[in-house]
């Protein structure tokens, strides 16, 4: 059995190689931008023709939240047009489309637990591109399972647990936005959850929310990761207005998890514990 992982180098990717190595899972096919771009339709029905796959995951996506305010068209592109390729192709040769999209399709304006049938409203480009390519998905394949996630990190590539500790070895006091409020990820675990809808051979395809459990403001994050990093650095609560950014962020991100934990018989560990074991990873690198 053939599974292609687009953006199989992002730190996604590397997180579904980290978990398919631990487990001996065989017959996944990563894929760099250059092997596997998802807007050249030639290169991918050739890839589709010679591996035939069982499995597509999509990892690939343009994720630079603040730059897609500028880059529309190219956010666009690969968030919308990317995913819609390969929904079709998905489709032509009855692969599964394994999607990952985001919290920020949400405006976020209420503290409300969001479900999957809430209405999505993005407040910016990144977040609506990505609402696009869901919307796409749906309508180009039935067997597709769309997971929303939300502020993910791990060991690889750049994210805020890495930026963290970079800023912290560096400085004295950061600040912090503390009124932004959602969960954290580790990549880790939604690798493992992607890697069950596969062992399971799961057909309850559609979209869900996956998020590690819990809640916590960016602040409270940096915070619990200076003190797992054994780092002394001094976090500043600061109000969105005081970290101006170009692309606006949702305020209130909090998924309910509750349909995935049901349809696919899991339990999903505490954003804590998670980011302990990422920690460690780190230190081990
Ligand atoms: N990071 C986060 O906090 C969150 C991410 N998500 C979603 O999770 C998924 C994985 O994110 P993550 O692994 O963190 O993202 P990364 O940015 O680490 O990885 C995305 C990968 O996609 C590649 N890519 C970009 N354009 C193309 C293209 N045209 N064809 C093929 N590959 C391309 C990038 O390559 P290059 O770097 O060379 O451009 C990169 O390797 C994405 O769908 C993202 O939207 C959801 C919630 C939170
Ligand atoms: C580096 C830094 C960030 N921040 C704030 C800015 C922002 O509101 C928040 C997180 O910043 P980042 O730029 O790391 O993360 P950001 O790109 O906003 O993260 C998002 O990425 C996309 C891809 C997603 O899909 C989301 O779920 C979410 O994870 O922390 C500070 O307050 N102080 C700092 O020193």
């Amino acid at each position: 059995m053939n599974i292609l992982v687009f953006g199989g180098v992002g730190q996604l990717g590397q997180c579904i190689q980290k978990i398919a190595e631990q487990k001996s899972i065989q017959g996944f096919i990563y894929l760099d931008e250059k092997q596997g771009n998802i807007l050249d339709t030639d290169l991918l029905k050739s890839l589709f023709q010679e591996f035939q796959p069982a499995y597509v995951i999509n990892c690939a996506a343009y994720t630079a939240v603040d730059k897609a305010e500028d880059e529309v068209d190219l956010a666009r592109k690969v968030n919308k047009e990317g995913a819609a390729n390969l929904a079709k192709f998905c489709d032509e040769f009855d692969a599964t489309l394994i999607h990952i999209s985001t919290d920020f399709v949400f405006e976020g304006n209420v503290p409300q637990l969001l479900t999957e049938t809430d209405e999505a409203v993005p407040v910016g480009i990144y977040g609506l591109t990505k609402l696009e390519g869901e919307e796409e998905i749906a309508k180009l394949t039935d067997k597709y399972f769309t997971l929303r996630t939300s502020w993910l990190y791990s060991e690889f590539a750049n994210n805020f647990v890495k930026t963290m500790i970079r800023l912290g070895k560096e400085r004295t006091e950061l600040g912090v936005i503390v009124d932004q409020v959602g969960s954290p990820t580790y990549a880790v675990d939604l690798a493992s959850v992607i890697l069950h809808i596969i062992e399971t051979k799961s057909t309850a395809y559609g979209l869900y929310h996956y998020s590690n459990e819990g809640v916590t403001s960016w602040y409270d994050f940096a915070v619990a990761i200076f003190e797992l990093a054994g780092l002394s650095t001094h976090v500043k609560p600061l109000k969105t207005t005081e970290y101006p950014t170009k692309a606006r962020r949702p305020a209130f991100s909090v998924m309910d998890k509750a349909k995935i934990k049901a349809d696919l018989s899991i339990t999903i560990p505490h954003w804590r514990e998670s980011l302990k074991q990422c920690i460690k990873a780190i230190e081990l690198l």
